[in-house]
């Protein structure tokens, strides 16, 4: 495949989620940069009126609160980001409202947790709220519901996330805006750093030099977890382009900016994909090698009779890792009891919990369908 016919897997997108970070909306003083904001909006616009369905995650919300509350920079504890993220996040949307306005476009704002597409019942949900805001014509504008969420369920990046939503919308391609032009072989400010056009395997990548967050202070992740969000995104069959907020509208029309990377595997359910990529373990249970064998080679469901160990403070619906004698996890699933419950139910047969406990006992430690390998 040419770098032309590549492209054309960008062209062909119906649905597209965009990406974009804090460092590519805000000013060196602090704020949100209305002109990118301007820009940004524009592109979109433009890529709807070709057809394409286009669902907006913005990070901002955090660095657009700082200023009104005389803050300089980002603060590090938890609830001073929490009271700059509700600040920014109503002037963020507010920006983005009336620039669609123009165009007359209704957005309509998704503050998402991890919760909300881990939970069986409520990720159907937000799925179907995409679903309808898309089929009215609406711009969705996705977040982290960053006031609510603890640091335990916090995503903390918005990179990930957008590659969560891109699989749950069911979109076509994932295109993740950022401050530098694509992915470079070493940091850009590297003499002598070059831009990937392409890249076919993220296994490929071994001679790439990853670093963290830009200069401005204002970004979270920086190329890491862009590249987690590819991986996320390219094993689950979504193509991502990665480009500067400034060429978003040359992106979307297929121009051979920045870095594609090619889709790798298949789709698979929503929620596991959350569930391996973007929540942070409870606990972890410890299996004997016949319950390694089973969850890993039968992808059978976790029984009692095969914990030997239980480590952490859990409760019935938490993810947790689920590990062979060694310690080492081989797979994340989300358990149907409390950690205080199961010392009494370790290795002991479905039919014995049964007998002694009632039928609620008989139930798997961790479903099938809720058990991802790592
Ligand atoms: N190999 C690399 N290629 C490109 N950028 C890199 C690389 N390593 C580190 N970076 C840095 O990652 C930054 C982007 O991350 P970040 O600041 O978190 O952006 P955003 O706010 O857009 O999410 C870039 O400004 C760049 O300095
Ligand atoms: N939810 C946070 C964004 C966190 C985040 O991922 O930021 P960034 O690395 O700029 O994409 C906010 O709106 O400030």
């Amino acid at each position: 495949m040419n770098a032309q016919q590549s492209r054309a897997q960008v062209t062909a997108a119906r649905r597209v989620v965009v990406k974009v970070g804090s460092s590519s909306l805000t000013t060196a003083g602090g704020g949100i940069d209305p002109v990118q904001v301007t820009a940004l909006v524009d592109a979109l616009v433009s890529a709807r009126r070709r057809g394409v369905e286009v669902v907006l995650v913005s990070s901002g919300a955090i660095a657009a609160g700082l200023s009104p509350l005389g803050l300089s920079r980002r603060p590090s504890g938890l609830a001073a980001q929490q009271a700059a993220a509700s600040v920014g996040q109503g002037l963020l949307i507010h920006r983005y409202t009336s620039e669609l306005d123009r165009h007359g476009v209704v957005a309509g704002q998704v503050l998402l947790t991890v919760d909300d597409v881990t939970r069986r019942s409520h990720y159907r949900n937000a799925y179907q709220t995409f679903a309808k805001l898309l089929e009215l014509g609406v711009l969705p504008i996705v977040n982290e519901n960053d006031t609510v969420a603890t640091s335990e369920i916090r995503f903390g990046d918005n990179d990930r996330l957008a590659a969560l939503v891109a699989h749950l919308v069911h979109a076509d391609l994932l295109v993740l805006l950022s401050d530098v032009d694509g992915l470079y072989d070493g940091p850009p400010s590297t003499p002598g750093a070059a831009l990937l056009p392409e890249v076919h395997s993220l296994d490929d990548l071994a001679h790439v030099k990853v670093g963290g967050a830009g200069s401005a202070g204002v970004g979270t992740g920086g190329m890491q977890t862009k590249l987690e969000a590819a991986r996320i995104a390219t094993g689950a069959g979504i193509p991502v382009v990665l480009t500067a907020a400034a060429r978003v509208a040359e992106a979307l029309d297929g121009s051979e900016v920045g870095t594609l990377f090619h889709a790798t595997g298949r789709r698979r359910p929503t929620r596991l994909l959350w569930l391996a990529h973007a929540t942070e373990p409870m606990g972890t249970l410890v299996l004997d090698a016949g319950a390694v064998a089973a969850v890993t080679q039968r992808r059978a469901s976790l029984l009692a009779a095969g914990v030997t160990g239980v480590e952490g403070d859990f409760h019935a619906g938490d993810p947790v890792d689920i590990a062979g004698a060694d310690g080492v996890p081989v797979a994340r699933g989300l358990v149907n009891f409390d950690a205080a419950e199961l010392p009494d139910l370790l290795g002991r047969s479905s039919g014995e919990l049964k007998r002694e406990l009632g039928a609620a006992y008989e139930r798997e430690v961790v479903h099938r369908d809720d058990l991802v390998l790592l």
